[in-house]
């Protein structure tokens, strides 16, 4: 029996994210939970002939306990997104409450429940919700992931481009860092089958990569960031954690861990400086079973990517620290 909840269901990528979970053959009951619109969201979904049984809930009567008793598996899509001329650090004033809240629910209600942050800024809104679990005692490192895949699948798609592989999904392409401009780092060096780039196009193919979600953020101009690729791409970071759960072997991801807390994370704590990090993590039956230290295998090119990386995701995830050690006063 798997339990998953989508909260800020009734969003951009809450809606598609929630179509398939509702869809999937994994999950048995589905919660959906948002300020606004939950009513009509899951009456809709709940007319798809699939396993899930679909409950949505709103924040009166108690919604968010609601949604969360019984959980395996939150996913969180809640906050708002980014219009062009924004970085995804701007978005931290709103979102890092909205976070926090739903995190001190997760913590009263479902502890054990895996938790896979997607809102933004990543690079924060994760260590702010380490540190809310922490407070209530119920910090479980190896449970708790910032969703980075939408990266992973950006550098699948834009090298295909230059391989001309047929499908793109089968070249594994570790991406690495966090999850915001320079703090992201494509790992080609590490790629699986090796791919080979001609050194010219190296920076543009880094660089789109990088700055993929300015490219949608300019092309939907004020209504928006990325919504239906990152529900793919939530779809299927949740999947490999569902996978994992039940017993399935072999399952590794990159995603944004806090580094003291998995199997040979302090390693590449010591090598970064950062507490934080996405770097490919084996997934197994309680979450995160151990990382991969890719770090150390970075070519003289991904170390300079890397070396800016550090600078950028250290100041992002003190200042989630920071906001959930004094938060500001309402
Ligand atoms: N990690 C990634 O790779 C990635 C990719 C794309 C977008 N994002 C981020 O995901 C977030 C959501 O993006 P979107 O396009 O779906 O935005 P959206 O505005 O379309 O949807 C957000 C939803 O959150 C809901 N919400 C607000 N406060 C809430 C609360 N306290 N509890 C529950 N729900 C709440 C809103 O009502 C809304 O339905 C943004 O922060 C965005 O930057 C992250
Ligand atoms: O770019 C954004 O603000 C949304 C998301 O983080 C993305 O990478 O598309």
């Amino acid at each position: 029996m798997v339990k998953a909840v989508v909260a800020g269901a009734s969003g951009g990528i809450g809606q598609p994210l929630s179509l398939l979970l509702k869809a999937s053959p994994l999950v048995d009951k589905l919660a959906l939970y948002d300020v606004v619109n939950t009513p009509g969201v899951t009456a809709d979904l709940s007319h798809i002939s699939s396993i899930a049984q679909i409950e949505g809930f709103l924040p009166a009567d108690d919604g968010l306990k609601k949604a969360l008793t019984g959980a395996d598996v939150v996913v969180i899509p809640a906050g708002i997104p980014r219009k062009p001329g924004m970085t995804r650090d701007d978005l931290f004033k709103i979102n890092a409450g909205i976070v926090k809240g739903l995190i001190e629910g997760i913590a009263e209600t479902c502890p054990d429940a895996y938790i896979l942050i997607i809102s933004n800024p990543v690079n924060s809104t994760v260590p702010i919700a380490a540190e809310v679990l922490k407070a209530a005692g119920k910090f479980n490192p190896k449970k708790l992931f910032g969703v980075t895949t939408l990266d992973v699948v950006r550098a699948e798609t834009f090298v295909q481009g230059i391989t001309g592989e047929r499908d793109p999904s089968k070249t594994v392409i570790p991406v690495i860092g966090g999850h915001s401009g320079e703090t992201i780092v494509p790992m080609f060096s590490q790629a699986k089958p090796a791919v080979k780039i001609p050194e010219d196009k190296l920076d543009a193919l880094i660089h789109r990569i990088q700055f993929g979600g300015d490219e949608v953020v300019e092309a939907k101009g004020g209504a928006g960031s990325a919504t239906l690729s990152m529900a793919y791409a939530g779809f299927r970071f949740t999947e490999s954690i569902i996978k994992a759960a039940k017993g399935e072997s072999g399952i590794v991801e990159p995603t944004f861990v806090y580094l003291p807390g998995v199997q040979g994370g302090e390693e590449i704590q010591k090598e970064t400086g950062c507490d934080f990090f996405s770097v490919p993590v084996h997934l197994g039956k309680e979450g995160a079973e151990k990382v991969e230290n890719i770090v150390s295998k970075a070519n003289d090119y991904e170390k300079k990517l890397l070396e800016k990386c550090y600078e950028g995701l250290k100041g992002n995830i003190s200042k989630g620290v920071e906001f959930a050690q004094n938060p500001p006063a309402k």
